[in-house]
């Protein structure tokens, strides 16, 4: 039974749907040095913001397959260290996006309020009606940084409080933002115009600090800060120095440099500022979505199926991931098969993508091609998240073609591969009730459904071959499950594929390309 580790406090629904596929233990507020003892158990590692998981943890994970998030930002994830190890690393890319939206419009009109000063002062005994005059947000600007799924969300609701919306993010299109009601506009420009800034963006090299002195003193004496997004992406002391200054108005900041927030100029500061600690996700439906959403995903990585919310191979959303499902596997045989006919140390693949699967959602059964290929190379250890890092530290080149006139079967994949043997190339498709046939193989038409073991001859179309082949066959005690032959001209060359029940003996590759007639001779196991 497989393994998983838990490492933050997650819903009990989630556990449950591990529970029916591994064995599930919940260690949370581990130290570093603690994980990295205990890690190695483990199939699967399943975080919040909590856990760090860094380059170290990983390579002690010698067993792991997957790191779920049961959130959405993986930045305390080695991401590329993972991918390394063929660690899938997924996420929940939406459970949360309505309770972090609704945390930062609580935080905006809380902090226009100073509801949790007020508050405060109230439970104190006090009844002062006179120190929390508050500002309204009705006919505010509002400038928007990251018009992704929270962005959007908070400038949907903020439109319908009457807010000004202005956006800035370089990857929507301006229909996009115009469809929710935002004019997108640089970065200046918001930063002057806004009367409340709300962060909404992941944290990257180009995000770190991007709320600096510099960014500050563009900004009116007015202007409120929201950030519900990451911690780091504000500069926490050139904050603090803006509000005191009276730079800026305040700040409500659920997300921190380091968490937990420790000694912090940040504290001291009055009802200018809020502060909550990384409550964004904190709501029970929220809690209850991305425990279920990254369980389920764990669930499917360790019973050998895809995930579909990994950030770190193909996003496959679950109609497209339903779509392609067998043909991955299609593809996974037509990579490992022409793989082994090129014999080793390919250097040129070529995909074609033919018919209905000439389109860009088919993207991923070029990296289950090239999972296929190298299967003979690294058997278990290529899998989906890092044969295309694999394949081009083997200097493998890619070449994707699609061909959408290619109309004999519906959706059918081509691949051609040069390696020490030459170039071969094969073509297969689903037939029926979606099962693997090869219909090519080196452009002679056949029509077989892959087996275990296999044997192909290149040979001339003439009577008394197939015989020949036959009696040697039985002479080594191999018997023959089935027998095909492809041909484009009658007595010309031919193709021949046949399944065996068990594997050629060593030997009689060399005798059968004896037989005259026979050209090549080439046996496979998939
Ligand atoms: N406080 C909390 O508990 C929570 C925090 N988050 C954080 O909220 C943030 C946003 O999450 P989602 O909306 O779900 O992500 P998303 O991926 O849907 O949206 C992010 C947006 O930022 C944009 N973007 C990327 N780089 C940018 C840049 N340099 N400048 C401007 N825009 C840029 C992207 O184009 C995208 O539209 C993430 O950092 C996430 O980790 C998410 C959930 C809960
Ligand atoms: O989903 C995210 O990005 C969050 O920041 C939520 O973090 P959490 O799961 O509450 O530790």
């Amino acid at each position: 039974m497989s393994k998983v580790l838990v490492s933050d406090t997650i819903d009990q629904a989630g556990i449950d749907i591990l529970s029916q596929v591994a064995t599930v233990d919940v260690k949370t507020g581990l130290k570093p040095a603690e994980l990295i003892e205990i890690i190695g158990e483990y199939d699967a590692l399943m975080i919040r913001s909590g856990t760090r998981v860094t380059q170290e943890i990983i390579e002690a994970g010698t067993q792991l397959k997957i790191i779920g998030r049961a959130g959405v930002g993986v930045d305390n994830v080695d991401v590329p260290a993972a991918t390394r190890k063929g660690i899938v690393v997924v996420n929940s890319p939406e459970g949360n996006t309505i309770a972090a939206a609704e945390h930062a419009l609580a935080m905006m009109l809380a902090l226009s309020r100073h509801i949790p000063d007020a508050n405060a002062s109230v439970k104190r005994g006090a009844w002062d009606r006179n120190s929390f005059i508050g500002a309204e947000v009705y006919k505010k600007t509002l400038g928007v940084v990251g018009l992704g799924k929270i962005g959007s969300h908070v400038a949907t609701v903020a439109k319908a409080m009457g807010m000004k919306l202005l956006a800035y993010d370089p990857f929507i299109s301006t229909e996009r933002a115009e469809q929710i009601g935002c004019q997108l506009v640089d970065l200046d420009l918001l930063f002057q115009q806004a009367d409340y800034i709300t962060l909404h963006i992941p944290k990257t090299p180009e995000t770190t600090h991007l709320i600096n002195a510099v960014t500050l003193a563009k900004m009116k004496p007015t202007a409120r800060i929201i950030n519900c997004a990451r911690g780091g992406i504000i500069e926490e002391t050139a904050l603090a120095a803006a509000i005191k200054a009276g730079k800026i108005a305040g700040a409500a900041l659920d997300v921190f440099e380091s968490e937990p927030l420790g000694e912090s100029e940040l504290r001291s500061l009055g009802k200018e500022i809020i502060l909550t600690p990384h409550l964004g996700a904190s709501t029970t439906e929220a809690q209850v979505n991305v425990a279920i959403d990254v369980a389920e995903q764990i669930r499917d990585v360790l019973l050998g199926l895809p995930a579909r919310s990994a950030v770190n191979i193909p996003g496959l959303g679950p109609d497209v991931l339903e779509e392609l499902k067998p043909y991955m596997q299609l593809a996974e045989t037509l990579g490992n098969l022409v793989g082994q006919l090129a014999g080793g140390r390919v250097e040129l693949l070529n995909v074609r993508l033919q018919g209905e699967l000439a389109t860009n959602k088919s993207q991923p059964l070029v990296v289950a091609s090239l999972k296929g290929l190298l299967y003979q190379a690294l058997r278990e250890r290529v899998n989906y998240v890092n044969a295309s890092i694999e394949a081009k530290e083997r200097g493998i080149r890619v070449i994707e073609t699609r061909d959408a006139s290619a109309r004999d079967y519906a959706g059918s994949l081509h691949l051609e591969a040069t390696g020490t043997l030459g170039t071969h190339s094969v073509t297969g498709a689903l037939l029926g009730d979606k099962e693997i046939h090869l219909t090519d193989v080196d452009g002679f038409p056949i029509n077989v459904p892959p087996s275990k073991y296999m044997l192909f001859t290149l040979h001339r179309d003439m009577p008394g071959i197939i015989g020949k082949l036959g009696s040697l066959l039985g002479s080594f005690n191999v018997n023959i499950a089935s027998m095909q032959v492809g041909r484009k001209i009658v007595r010309g060359d031919a193709v021949m594929a046949l399944s065996i029940d068990d594997p050629l003996p060593d030997g009689i590759l060399s005798e059968i390309t004896k037989v005259p007639g026979i050209r090549d001779a080439f046996t496979v196991t998939l």
